[in-house]
């Protein structure tokens, strides 16, 4: 089990520079074993093209390192905040790809302006508060982790339906059920951020996405009656 999560969490962390969202060692993959209580994530500034499954770093949920000889990602206790409060995700995606990192620098909520948004986020993409200066002298990551909880909580948001946050002043995060749906997830952040900052600058007063668009688009992929792709049930209509 937790051989087959490291494959997954290896082959997903190859796939950050593949969709060129990190530079150098900028980002991480995690993924969770939630029967066993343990976390696989990338060992922290390991270049991606050196990096091998068994570089992996297994991690209770405390940060204890159970396995692995190498020093787990620096972003480790915000994963694992983000692992006790959301039950549902399965993986994490960090990076600091250039157009999500735009928004979150500009302190900015990215608001769901059309379709290509809708197909993945049911609304927008939250920014957070800045971390206060306590927080940042304190334990920086884990308080990562609590401002995105916060966020959340705060705004009554679902992370099952909208997969990812900006982080403000430093820039994404994503997650998912598994390693390759918490990388798709970023992948489209960064495509959906480049496109939003283009249509505000072609039109500040570029309109949110009409209610029923955002129900359409989002649920004909993610609600019970979803009809998109081969592998949901039913038909279009
Ligand atoms: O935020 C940062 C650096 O500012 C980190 O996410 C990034 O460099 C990745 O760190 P790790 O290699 O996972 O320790």
């Amino acid at each position: 089990m937790l051989e087959r999560l490291k494959e997954q969490v290896w082959e997903a962390n190859l796939g950050l520079p593949r969709h060129q969202l990190v530079t150098f060692t900028w980002g991480n993959v995690s993924g969770i074993d939630r029967q066993a209580g343990l976390v696989v994530i990338k060992p922290s500034g390991v270049e991606y093209e050196k990096l091998r499954a068994d570089d992996l770093v297994v991690v209770d949920l405390d940060g204890k390192v159970v396995e692995g000889r190498l020093k787990p990602s620096s972003d480790t206790r915000t994963h694992l905040v983000l692992y006790k409060a959301f039950p549902q995700i399965g993986a994490i995606v960090h990076t600091h790809s250039p157009w999500a990192t735009v928004w979150s620098q500009a302190a900015l909520e990215m608001p769901a302006l059309g379709t290509t948004h809708a197909d993945t986020f049911y609304g927008g993409v939250p920014c957070t508060r800045p971390l206060t200066e306590d927080e940042i002298k304190g334990d920086y990551e884990r308080e990562t982790g609590n401002v995105i909880v916060e966020t959340f909580r705060q705004r009554g948001l679902d992370p099952q339906q909208i997969p990812s946050v900006l982080v403000a002043s430093h820039g994404p995060f994503a997650w998912g059920e598994t390693p390759m749906a918490a990388l798709e997830h970023a992948v489209v952040l960064e495509e959906v951020c480049k496109m939003a900052y283009h249509t505000l600058n072609l039109n500040q007063n570029a309109p949110l996405l009409d209610q029923n668009l955002l129900d359409k688009h989002y649920l004909r992929k993610h609600g019970t009656d979803a009809y998109y792709g081969q592998t949901a049930n039913g038909f279009p209509r």
